[in-house]
């Protein structure tokens, strides 16, 4: 099997593919990387296809016709490293937001120590979001109360979407039952984790806004995290979240 895969879903990154791509292959350890773009008009993929010269094998790229959301992107990715054989996947944001030296952190945390999801948490110990508005923290943090109000998912950084998985975790849930694209997908993933008995870690990170580039967030995507969270409590009540014999 190999080892580690970062998943990295873009649109319009021109600002940051390149820089991002080769922190990730200065790391200590070594991790492959799969970059699924979503047709950026801004020439995204047509970077990655440029560096991809220089890390033959390492550096993997899927492109997508469409902006299809970043949730739906994950999939992709996920169903990608499977298929490849990785033991542990990472999801990760292209623009620095999450600090590319961590991901070093969370593999720590899933294969050091047992567990199997490891979740780059800014609300484990206090408040670590940095250059955001504080509407967006507030925002942000009394989400995740929300749906921990809601659902008993016993995390504090219920929509962050810097992870290290297990291979098992994403081979026991059903990837094509997710249709979530943004906050609800990162949160259906973590409850279904956790329903389905995996071990789950919040590893205390520092979350820095991009300084390049902007964020693609909406209020559709906001509105459907709001109700998003009552749908996958209302399924859950008819779901039997047994894991299949290995
Ligand atoms: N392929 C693809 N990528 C996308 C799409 N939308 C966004 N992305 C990529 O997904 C990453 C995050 O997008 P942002 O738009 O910067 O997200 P954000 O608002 O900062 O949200 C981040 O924090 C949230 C929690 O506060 C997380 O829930 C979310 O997953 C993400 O990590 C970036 O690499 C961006 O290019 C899409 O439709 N398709």
């Amino acid at each position: 099997m190999k080892e580690r895969i970062v998943v990295i879903p873009t649109f319009n990154e021109i600002e940051n593919i390149e820089a991002i791509i080769r922190k990730v292959f200065s790391l200590s350890l070594p991790f492959d990387m799969l970059i699924v773009d979503d047709g950026s008009p801004d020439g995204t993929a047509l970077k990655v296809k440029e560096l991809q010269q220089e890390f033959s094998g390492r550096l993997h790229l899927e492109e997508r016709k469409g902006k299809l959301g970043l949730g739906t992107a994950y999939i992709h990715g996920f169903k990608y490293g499977l298929r490849n054989g990785y033991q542990y996947l990472f999801e990760m944001d292209a623009d620095f937001s999450h600090n590319p030296e961590d991901l070093v952190r969370l593999y720590e945390a899933c294969a050091g120590q047992g567990n199997d999801v490891a979740i780059g948490s800014r609300y484990v110990t206090g408040v670590n979001v940095v250059n955001w508005p504080m509407s967006r923290v507030l925002m942000s943090y009394f989400a995740s109360k929300y749906v921990r109000f809601i659902t008993g998912l016993p995390i504090h950084d219920t929509t962050a979407g810097f992870k290290c998985y297990h291979h098992r975790v994403l081979e026991v849930i059903n990837l094509d039952s997710i249709r979530f694209v943004g906050y609800a997908f990162q949160i259906e993933m973590k409850f279904l984790a956790w329903k389905y008995g995996f071990r789950l870690i919040e590893v205390p990170i520092i979350f820095t806004d991009r300084t390049k580039g902007q964020s693609k967030m909406s209020k559709g995507i906001f509105k459907e995290a709001i109700l998003g969270v009552l749908r996958i409590k209302l399924k859950s009540l008819f779901t039997n979240y047994r894991q299949p014999a290995v």
